[in-house]
């Protein structure tokens, strides 16, 4: 990317406009999804069906119009891996593919399906149970029209009447649309594929309703109810009795007659079957070709089903031959369980919200799993490669959802999920260290314009020492001015300061020239990914290149001519973000700051009074472009580094009180930051810190802990203990708390006392706490009912600016987050902020108003996303 381009980047519409509207990849254009996953489908070897497809006839299961069909208990089983989004690449990249492209089921639009009957009654992710997994997904639906089942053909059943599927078997299948319809029992009508060799087969129960299950219309769609089984699996085949006529096919449970390999598309069959009590249930059945993608989370749904009935499905015996006993029996553990499952999950921070979930929620939630469904396998799956095609010496980034940030974000940056995200709403932005939130080319550009600035080199640069040579910046007094030129010149005196400009302006042409100028001064400023993932792939390791770009960085951001520019550009991109409030973290160490006439001398106060004048000007300027609802303001949290000694804090500490009694409305906390594993722990400083909430009191302002605990990977070092030190000292938040899940109590104090954590997950990869994010402790938060903020913490070190690529992130890599949960941590952000009551009552009015407009937008822009 050059200079002009990363410039553009940092001005995010810019960024976003690019490469999104043109569509990177046709396989990423909605219209396109399914002809990809079609097209990839069709290229896999075909294996031999075990049984034909249904018929090319609209195939009817008649029902006595007595049949109750209103609620709906849809039964998925999969093999051990819980369906998922990002399954882990050893499964085999093409089984992945396989999965994704033709569809998984998605309880969310399953249960959006189910509608209008408002009462979607459950939606369970049945974990791993020995070699199986299960989804049932059960709801209240008035029909079922159409449902199309697919299967992987498996291995022959092994003696004992199993099936074993390797996921060798899988990589090479042809997912087969197989279906089959049984009765239950007199009042209830399954549908499933278990006949013949299918390793995956589900029901669908109907019961209690006025109306039948063969009224014909959309409310169920096949691809809503789609599953399939991955890995080795073992699967008993349920006893069937059915009977599906057609006009190419005939078969029931003892056997099929065969028909052609593969259906032609959008198939309709009608199927008959007959009840054990003579009951005669109609269905239609639509057998699609090419079931869309989509993706299966779990999530707690409103209310419980009125009744659960099940049947058990992992055993070789006919269901019907069960004895009433022994299924009252499992009526009864399965309706304990499922109350388990509703308790457990209740916890969730987003329950409620998931329980009331309108119709535009649902559908927008709906179109980011299809989206991301559908990216999962045309991004970040290998299309062409199988994981026996890797070489050791094989040294293509790892590719996949969640993967290595700074590897991953070009890919990112293409995808339709950050075209959505990017337009999102954010919130409030609650942990950003404000030196570290400016893209660093842009920080450039602004340097150039100083005359005053001034670079040095411990040495002339020559292609040799450059990568070794670290530039250090400074502004000095007009009377220091250099006459030097160039830093690339032979004749350059060791670390003879060279006005900025100049030195960028004579780069020597073989280092790059201006070009090879920035790459030099952004190699210091930023992490890149040979460091992260190489170099210095430790947390320690990492914290030493990272404090240095502070440390290399600081004249640059803390000289009064350029901190004005600085701070608006970062409001300006945090609010082209959706970003609509921000606490940022000052870090005042150093007690003056550089003037404009090159002294230090510019005391806190008046970083204060420059800030406060952005932030107002902003303001005008939108209520100028009539966008006042855009940004409520922006505060700050004083920060000092958790090396200094006591006394030193005692200074820091009065001076935090003084600069919040100046400014009441500036002021919103305070921290301490640095290094946790390597710099003091809050307990070294309890003294102080306990003697700072005293002095609140005397002085009469109150300035709240928002402490950064728990950054690390240890359990019980010390930096592990600021958890503890954090919530005694009555934290509002907490900064990170990374290791906060390894403390159940900790989590409940949480929880009970609404401590949000601000959680920064680009930056916990980056800095080596998790090397992915499909480990990222976030959704064990989430599930926990702890609250959780998004941050970016230092965007401009990451390249993570505005919340965008956190959202992304989290997204991508977990199936705790849909569009609806992400919504919710925008609106902690807000609740969790230290806004003023009435302030924070107006934020959030607004957010709601952007949301819904958001919502909106999302569903009008993605109007040919498929339903699920
Ligand atoms: O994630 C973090 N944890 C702790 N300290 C941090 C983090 N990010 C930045 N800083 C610290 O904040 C100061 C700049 O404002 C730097 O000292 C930097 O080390």
């Amino acid at each position: 990317m050059g200079f002009k381009d990363e410039v553009a980047y940092d001005q995010h519409m810019d960024m976003l406009h690019l490469p999104l509207t043109a569509n990177p990849s046709p396989a990423l254009s909605a219209r396109s999804i399914n002809e990809t996953d079609f097209s990839q489908i069709q290229s896999l070897p075909v294996s031999p069906l075990p049984r034909p497809i249904p018929t090319s006839q609209p195939q009817t299961v008649h029902s006595s119009p007595e049949t109750p069909a209103s609620d709906v208990l849809v039964h998925f089983a999969s093999n051990g891996i819980p369906p998922t989004n990002h399954v882990p690449r050893a499964v085999s990249e093409p089984s992945l593919r396989s999965i994704s492209s033709l569809g998984k089921p998605s309880p969310v639009q399953t249960a959006q399906q189910f509608q209008p009957s408002p009462a979607v009654s459950q939606r369970t992710l049945r974990e791993p149970n020995g070699d199986s997994a299960q989804i049932i997904v059960s709801g209240r639906s008035s029909s079922i029209t159409s449902m199309s089942l697919f299967s992987v053909p498996s291995a022959p059943a092994s003696a004992d009447g199993s099936y074993r599927q390797s996921p060798s078997a899988i990589s090479t299948s042809v997912m087969t649309p197989r279906a089959s319809v049984f009765p239950a029992s007199s009042d209830q009508v399954e549908v499933g594929s278990s006949v013949g060799k299918a390793s995956e087969y589900f029901g669908v129960e109907t019961r209690n309703s006025p109306s039948t299950v063969a009224s014909r219309s959309p409310a169920i769609s096949p691809r809503s109810i789609l599953g399939m089984s991955l890995g080795p699996t073992t699967f008993r085949r349920p006893a069937v009795r059915q009977s599906i006529t057609g006009d190419s096919s005939s078969y029931s449970s003892s056997g099929m007659s065969s028909a052609s390999s593969r259906p032609p598309p959008d198939r309709s069959a009608s199927v008959s079957s007959v009840s054990p009590a003579g009951n005669t249930t109609d269905t239609d059945l639509t057998v699609h070709d090419m079931p869309k993608p989509s993706v299966p989370i779990p999530i707690v749904s409103s209310t419980p089903p009125k009744s659960l009935s099940w049947h058990c499905r992992l055993c070789m015996k006919d269901p019907h031959s069960i004895k009433d006993s022994r299924r009252a029996m499992s009526d009864e553990y399965f309706a304990r369980r499922q109350q388990l499952i509703q308790e457990d999950r209740a916890r969730r921070v987003d329950t409620n919200k998931l329980q009331r979930l309108t119709n535009i929620e649902k559908r927008a939630d709906n179109i980011v799993r299809s989206i991301r469904s559908a990216e999962a396998v045309s991004v970040w799956g290998t299309e062409s490669t199988t994981i026996f095609d890797y070489t050791p010496d094989d040294t293509t980034p790892n590719v996949f959802p969640g993967m290595a940030f700074l590897t991953g974000r070009d890919i990112v940056m293409k995808t339709r999920l950050f075209q959505i995200l990017s337009k999102m709403p954010k919130g409030a932005l609650l942990h950003a260290h404000l030196d570290a939130t400016v893209n660093v080319r842009v920080l450039i550009e602004l340097a150039l314009g100083q005359p005053a600035l001034h670079v040095r080199s411990p040495a002339s640069l020559t292609a040799n020492n450059i990568r070794a040579m670290i530039p250090e910046f400074k502004a000095l007094p007009a009377d220091q001015f250099s006459n030097l030129i160039s830093l690339t010149d032979q004749a350059y005196p060791r670390g003879g300061w060279v006005p900025f400009y100049k030195a960028r302006e004579t780069f020597d042409p073989a280092l790059g020239g201006p070009a090879g100028f920035d790459d030099w001064v952004v190699r210091a400023l930023m992490i890149n990914p040979l460091e992260a993932y190489g170099t210095h792939n430790t947390t320690t390791k990492i914290w030493a290149k990272f404090t240095s770009t502070f440390r290399i960085g600081h004249p640059l951001v803390y000289f009064m001519p350029i901190w004005h520019e600085y701070i608006r550009r970062f409001i300006w991109s945090s609010i082209e973000d959706g970003i609509s409030y921000v606490e940022a973290r000052i870090n005042f160490l150093a007690k003056y700051m550089t003037g404009p006439d090159g002294e230090e001398n510019v005391p806190h106060r008046e970083w204060l009074i420059a800030f406060d004048a952005v932030v107002n000007e902003v303001k005008v300027e939108l209520r100028r472009q009539g966008r006042e609802d855009e940004f409520v303001g922006a505060k700050i949290i004083y920060t000092t580094i958790r090396s200094i000694t006591c006394e030193e804090l005692n200074w820091y500490l009065e001076d935090c009180l003084a600069l919040k009694k100046e400014f009441p409305h500036l002021i919103a906390g305070f921290d301490l930051v640095g290094h946790e594993d390597s710099l003091k722990p809050l307990i070294d400083y309890i003294e102080p810190l306990a003697k700072f909430v005293e002095r609140q009191k005397e002085v009469g302002v109150h300035v709240p802990f928002i402490f950064h605990a728990g950054e690390t990977l240890g359990d019980g070092s010390a930096a592990d203990m600021n958890l503890y030190d954090a919530i005694l000292l009555g934290t509002k938040r907490i900064g990170h708390g990374f290791s906060l899940v390894k403390h159940p109590r900790l989590m409940d104090i949480c929880r009970e006392k609404g401590i949000a954590i601000e959680v920064c997950p680009i930056s916990n990869e980056i800095l080596r706490l998790t090397s992915s994010m499909p480990m990222h402790p976030l959704p064990v938060l989430v599930n926990h009912g702890v609250h959780v903020s998004l941050c970016s913490d230092d965007p401009a070190v990451f390249g993570n600016m505005g919340l965008s690529f956190d959202f992304f992130q989290v997204l991508v890599a977990s199936e705790v987050t849909g569009l609806i949960t992400a919504g919710e941590f925008a609106r902690d952000s807000i609740k969790h902020s230290m806004l003023a009551e009435d302030e924070k009552a107006n934020a959030l009015a607004l957010w709601e108003k952007q949301w819904q407009k958001y919502l909106s937008w999302v569903v009008e822009e993605f109007v040919d996303v498929p339903k699920n």
